[in-house]
């Protein structure tokens, strides 16, 4: 249980830091700093101003370990839906979110954060992903995202119908304050998708793959300055080894290797004739080229290792100390061929930052 004075502690540290970085002067950091002690001696808590909430999202996601895309930490979009407490107007936010982070393809990384979790009526998503697809378990077999069967099955039990395909969209799901939880189905033309095609190999469309333009985070709790706010969903744009050497090459989620090598011909009776090697790069080429080709935002694992560089060089610059998890900071394709893998970084969790929590079902 925390005291009043361990977030004092916190809230002080965050502020000072806070308005040291954007530049605010003494003056206004000391009245601000009277207002939020007797605002916690009063309540137990503080409220955050919009520039305190914006500039916190912005330290949360350059202090996020496993991100290999901090570079652009600055350019974080924060749209504040702290008022939001009907499921009609939390369902406007999400709707407004996946439109305006999709941006027709020139994703703009975004995130908009709902009522802090100590208060009334708080918001609290069921989804992983704000977009994401399905997953069912049959007899005979699984159909879909093998991640999302869990998550499915609770989506089936309040009410939702699937159509059974391997690319059903899952509704949104959030609960406010004790309440039930409600789902919605995404408008249809809210949803942008990349079906995915190889540049030399005709018969790749005849696999039927495509995946989702946008990750949208729906899961994690945003820490700020001691305030918790356990909806925040945050959106950047996909490393194509994301799809291509994971979502779509695990064999625990869509399984596709095996299928690509026998398309390509290969020899697929022994591991060392590394056909699966050979399947994973031309499966992360389908995917990079085709994301590519219809105007929508990637980056590929050596561009975002670069771009990783430069994020390290210019935090040493203002003289901030980089912290990273070296564990999720490689790629899981070629990561010897990148700078991350012959370094090491401290994983030291600084906040402001964004964490797991509980599933809520
Ligand atoms: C702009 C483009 C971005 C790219 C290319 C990118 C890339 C990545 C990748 C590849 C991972 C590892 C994911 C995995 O292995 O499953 C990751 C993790 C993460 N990213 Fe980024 N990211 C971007 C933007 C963002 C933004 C906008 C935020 C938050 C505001 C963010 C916060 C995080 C966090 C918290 C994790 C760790 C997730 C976990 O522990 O499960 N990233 N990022
Ligand atoms: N490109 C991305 N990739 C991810 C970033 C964070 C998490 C994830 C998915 O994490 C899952 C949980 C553990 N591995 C898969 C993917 C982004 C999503 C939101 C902003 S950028």
């Amino acid at each position: 249980m925390k005291t009043n004075n361990d977030l004092w502690e916190q809230a002080k540290t965050f502020i000072e830091t806070c308005y040291a970085e954007l530049g605010i002067g003494r003056e206004r950091l000391e009245s601000r700093l009277t207002e939020v002690q007797q605002q916690i001696g009063r309540t137990g808590f503080y409220d955050h101003t919009f520039e305190e909430l914006e500039h916190g999202a912005k330290m949360a996601w350059r202090n996020s370990n496993r991100c290999i895309g901090r570079l652009f930490w600055n350019t974080l979009h924060v749209f504040d839906a702290r008022e939001s407490e009907t499921e009609e107007h939390v369902r406007r936010d999400l709707e407004n979110h996946i439109k305006y982070a999709s941006n027709g393809g020139k994703i703009l990384p975004t995130i908009t954060i709902f009522k802090a979790s100590h208060k009334e009526n708080k918001v609290r998503i069921w989804n992983h992903q704000l977009i994401r697809y399905a997953g069912y378990e049959h007899e005979h077999g699984i159909v879909g995202d093998p991640d999302s069967i869990l998550f499915t099955k609770k989506c089936l039990e309040l009410g939702w119908k699937g159509k059974g395909t391997n690319f059903d969209i899952l509704p949104l799901v959030f609960q406010i304050g004790e309440k039930d939880p409600a789902y919605f189905e995404i408008p249809e033309e809210l949803i942008l998708e990349v079906p995915i095609t190889h540049p030399e190999f005709e018969w790749f469309e005849d696999l039927q793959l495509k995946w989702y333009a946008v990750p949208m985070i729906s899961d994690m709790k945003l820490e700020i300055g001691g305030i918790e706010y356990e909806a925040a969903p945050f959106n950047g744009w996909y490393m194509g080894t994301e799809i291509g050497a994971r979502n779509l090459a695990d064999e625990f989620r869509y399984n596709m290797l095996p299928k690509v090598a026998s398309c390509m011909g290969l020899d697929i009776s022994r591991p060392s004739t590394l056909w699966k090697d050979k399947a994973l790069v031309e499966l992360n080429i389908a995917v990079h080229d085709s994301f590519k080709n219809d105007g929508v935002s990637i980056v590929d694992h050596h561009t975002a290792a670069s771009q990783f560089k430069l994020f390290e060089q210019q935090e040493e610059q203002t003289g901030r100390k980089v912290t990273g998890d070296w564990t999720w900071l490689i790629p899981p394709v070629s990561p010897a061929t990148t700078h991350i893998f012959h370094q090491q970084y401290d994983n030291k969790w600084n906040t402001p930052n964004y964490f797991y929590q509980e599933k809520p079902y």
